[in-house]
């Protein structure tokens, strides 16, 4: 398709013209109010529980900013997701309805390719501060508004969130700018002061005057003075420190003595100490979250044990979301301001488990890291360690694991001195681990430490509220409003889901784009080999002690062989393509001798 530039748009700034572009490839149109991608209730919660803490943050560090500011004027402050998704706003309500006409209202998506050039959308493509001035909106019933959105990002670098500052008046100067900038960066800074095991905050600048003007650089150190996190400007001050070293290093000695303004070399210093964030303690009774019964029953009693320490042994087939009950478990936690450290056991070398489980010291053995390495048990003092996939660890680090439980201490390769942990454990698995301890293959003493309370998350099949979960996951890939034909949908009702909500995720993801701008997706949207999946007739799938199992497994084994060679050995891609797990991948190239 060639796209055709206005007069108007080859005036423009680059990323504006940028943006435009995009917006046209998107297949919008300037005249016509674009159809809304909103969040239901449901999803619009979990958004809102996810991001609990951002929010707090914000309106506790931006809105008293924004509200002596600007609350004489009619606008507002608007927080959205990664995502494009508009999380809360705040500010004047009669502005408020207005906005609310053109959809800039909570749960909705302002993503460029729903809503075309916009200061949320575009700060977010472009991961800079953004500001997007009446008739610079693609869309003409955005044009009476003016928006400045500044990306924000987590202490690891990632891209979390915007904030937007809406006005109607048709001016937004560089003050403005300035200020979405600053909303940002205090953001930004909360979040690295409430990094877990934050003890120390040090204030650097190369001039004393600007120690508080927020634009300092800034260490957050643990009580130890080993670096956890620092911002943009203190990686450019002290060329980029790393993480878990000391502080000293950079900055002498004296840093924690007094909380005077000192001096390093050309630096001026301030440190002072933070309070540790006290985690929130939830009530006994945690919401039910789940429709379906016996998932229900599984999510609170398996909050009852976490809050009490209790290890976690997580059961079910591949795919029926393990993973993902663990992270909303950890969330829901007391422990949930401290790390979730997850360990796919099954995807760990042999020969490297143990120091990645225990860490080691410096200069333990050849290649290693001379700095040596905290190890995954360590990282997760406080939290949580999640050991997914347990049922393939080796034996000997069985049995090494079991002495961290019994002991609560972990002592690094080539170390001599042992460490106090603190951490709930959760393990997780979709074999049958009874078996296995029968078989020899893992030890009945391991398995008795681990299985403080069992819980097993029911197949997709047989959960009943199966028809709710087709449709979510249809509202998650759907570009527009669309539903399922009913013939369709008796045919997923029917089928046995072997790869559970993996598998189901897969499947509408491929048949939303295949059915895009259709009003209903139907039988025909269904690529070939997923209509002979379909209709295929209930297989079982453990038969192989028959032909028809053994002949069933060797077209699955070339099938995995083939798509492997075709990814060129890529994982992660060979697993999306098959539907399966990484680790059921690992697992089946490990059986056929292709991975060791
Ligand atoms: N509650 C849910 N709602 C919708 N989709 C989900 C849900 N939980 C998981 N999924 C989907 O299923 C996929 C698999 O989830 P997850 O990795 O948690 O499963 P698992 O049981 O740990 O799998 P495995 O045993 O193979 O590691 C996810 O990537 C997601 O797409």
């Amino acid at each position: 398709m060639t796209l055709k530039l206005s007069t108007q748009q080859l005036n423009m700034q680059h990323w504006l013209s940028d943006s435009w572009l995009r917006s046209q490839g998107a297949g919008l149109s300037e005249a016509s109010n674009p159809e809304e991608m909103r969040l239901d209730r449901g999803a619009l919660e979990d958004r809102h529980f996810h991001h609990k803490q951002l929010i707090e943050l914000v309106q506790k560090h931006a809105l008293p900013l924004f509200s002596q500011l600007m609350s004489h004027t009619k606008s507002r402050l608007i927080l959205s997701d990664s995502e494009g998704y508009v999380l809360c706003h705040w500010g004047v309500s009669q502005y408020s309805d207005k906005l609310a006409n053109v959809a800039l209202d909570v749960g909705v998506n302002w993503q460029e390719q729903h809503k075309g050039t916009n200061a949320i959308g575009t700060a977010l493509t472009a991961q800079q501060t953004i500001s997007v001035v009446g008739e610079q909106h693609f869309i003409k019933q955005h044009r009476f508004m003016s928006c400045t959105a500044s990306p924000i990002f987590s202490p690891s670098g990632e891209l979390i969130a915007a904030i937007d500052i809406t006005t109607e008046q048709q001016k937004h100067t560089q003050q403005t700018l300035l200020l979405v900038s600053s909303l940002a960066q205090q953001v930004e800074t909360a979040l690295l002061c409430h990094l877990p095991h934050s003890h120390y905050r040090i204030d650097l600048a190369e001039e004393a005057s600007l120690i508080h003007s927020g634009w300092q650089g800034i260490v957050i150190a643990d009580s130890e003075g080993k670096i956890l996190g620092t911002n943009s400007m203190a990686k450019k001050l002290l060329h980029a420190p790393s993480l878990g070293e000391d502080i000293g290093r950079y900055i002498g000695n004296k840093w924690s003595e007094n909380d005077a303004i000192s001096q390093h070399r050309e630096l001026h210093l301030k440190t002072q100490a933070i309070k540790p964030t006290k985690p929130q303690v939830l009530g006994h009774q945690v919401a039910v979250r789940f429709k379906d019964p016996k998932l229900e029953r599984a999510w609170q009693q398996a909050n009852k044990v976490v809050s009490r320490c209790i290890p976690l042994l997580v059961l079910g087939e591949t795919g029926v979301g393990k993973e993902q009950f663990v992270t909303k478990l950890h969330s829901q936690s007391q422990r949930r301001n401290q790390s979730l450290v997850a360990v796919n056991c099954a995807a760990l070398p042999a020969d490297l488990v143990e120091s990645e489980l225990f860490g080691y010291q410096a200069g333990a053995f050849t290649g290693a890291n001379r700095n040596g390495y905290l190890g995954k048990i360590r990282q997760a003092d406080g939290g949580f360690l999640f050991l997914d996939e347990i049922g393939e660890m080796p034996l000997a680090t069985q049995s090494r694991l079991l002495r961290v439980l019994q002991e609560k201490e972990v002592t690094p390769v080539g170390s001599n001195r042992s460490y106090k942990v603190d951490i709930q454990i959760v393990a997780a698995t979709h074999t049958d681990l009874q078996q296995q301890v029968d078989n020899g293959q893992f030890r009945l003493d391991l398995f008795y430490r681990l299985n403080g309370l069992q819980v097993t998350l029911p197949p997709l099949r047989l959960r009943s509220d199966i028809e709710r979960i087709i449709h979510k996951l249809h509202r998650k890939y759907r570009v527009r409003e669309q539903c399922i034909s009913r013939p369709l949908l008796e045919k997923l009702l029917a089928y046995q889901w072997p790869g559970n909500l993996r598998e189901l995720d897969n499947l509408m993801q491929v048949v939303c784009l295949l059915s895009e701008g259709e009003a209903e997706i139907s039988w025909q949207h269904l690529p070939d080999h997923l209509q002979q999946t379909l209709a295929q007739e209930p297989v079982d799938l453990v038969c192989d002690t028959d032909l028809e199992g053994r002949e069933l497994e060797n077209v699955v084994n070339s099938n995995i062989i083939a798509s492997y060679a075709q990814f060129q050995g890529n994982v992660t891609q060979c697993a999306k393509h098959l539907g399966v797990s990484r680790n059921t991948l690992y697992r089946k190239l490990k059986v056929l001798g292709i991975k060791s």
